[in-house]
């Protein structure tokens, strides 16, 4: 299921989108003491970060992951984690806990199993998800490309997965489908003409191997809210 809510500007979705958050995080931390969001990378966040990052919440109650990160070293500008540090976990937010998805230098199977411990544990199912979409479709980095997207994709899969993409940069760690769709408030955030037409494209098929964020907008109990804005 799926609602899209169009906006003139992306200043005025990414205020709008970081009120929502705010009161869904604040909702959370009433009612069990803490909340935890999984946000995304890439070149769409930053100004929906720095909106979010001024909001007045207990911080101290939160804890912010990443839907996706690239396992390149936290300072490359290609990071997810830097953006992160540099435009959320600033102003109010500065107090936030952070859980790393990129520990180390090398990606072992021991991190990987040390690591989906510590998000069962400790985070999911998420309070709040804030997904992106590539131009193939992809989201999180569930990549129609890789050998992984079967796993990645199933029902039984564990939280984190490593993913190899073929046609984009860096080995991956994701979070699957499974661990994603159980989480209380979905959005889907994009912006621009082209990402437009590849939500349509999306929405007009059915192979969520072909484009994974059919996934998200095809699960009877999954209730994506789409954010757009030229
Ligand atoms: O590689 C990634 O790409 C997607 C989409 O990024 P964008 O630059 O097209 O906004 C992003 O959602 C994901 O977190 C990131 O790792």
């Amino acid at each position: 299921m799926f609602k899209i809510n169009e906006f003139e500007q992306r200043q005025l979705l990414d205020e709008s989108l970081a009120d929502k958050v705010a009161e869904l995080l604040t909702a959370a931390v009433e009612s069990k003491g803490k909340a935890s969001i999984a946000v995304s990378g890439g070149s769409t966040p930053k100004g929906f970060f720095e909106a979010l990052s001024k909001k007045k919440l207990a911080w101290q109650a939160i804890t912010i992951t990443l839907a996706d990160e690239r396992w390149v070293d936290i300072k490359s500008s290609d990071s997810n984690t830097k953006l992160v540090h540099e435009n959320l976990l600033q102003n109010e937010a500065v107090n936030a806990n952070f859980f790393h998805l990129k520990q180390g230098d090398i990606f072992s199977e021991d991190t990987l199993a040390d690591l989906n411990l510590a998000a069962n544990q400790q985070l999911l199912p998420l309070d709040v998800l804030i997904l992106g979409m590539g131009e193939d479709g992809h989201t999180a980095s569930l990549f129609p490309c890789s050998d992984e997207i079967t796993q990645c994709l199933a029902q039984d899969s564990d939280a984190l997965i490593k993913v190899t993409p073929k046609t984009a940069p860096y080995q991956r760690i994701s979070f699957s489908f499974a661990a994603l769709a159980q989480s209380k408030h979905t959005f889907l955030h994009i912006s621009g003409a082209s990402k437009k037409q590849v939500l349509a494209t999306a929405i007009a098929g059915q192979d969520c191997r072909e484009m994974p964020i059919r996934a998200f907008l095809q699960a009877p109990d999954v209730n994506t809210q789409i954010y757009w804005a030229l």
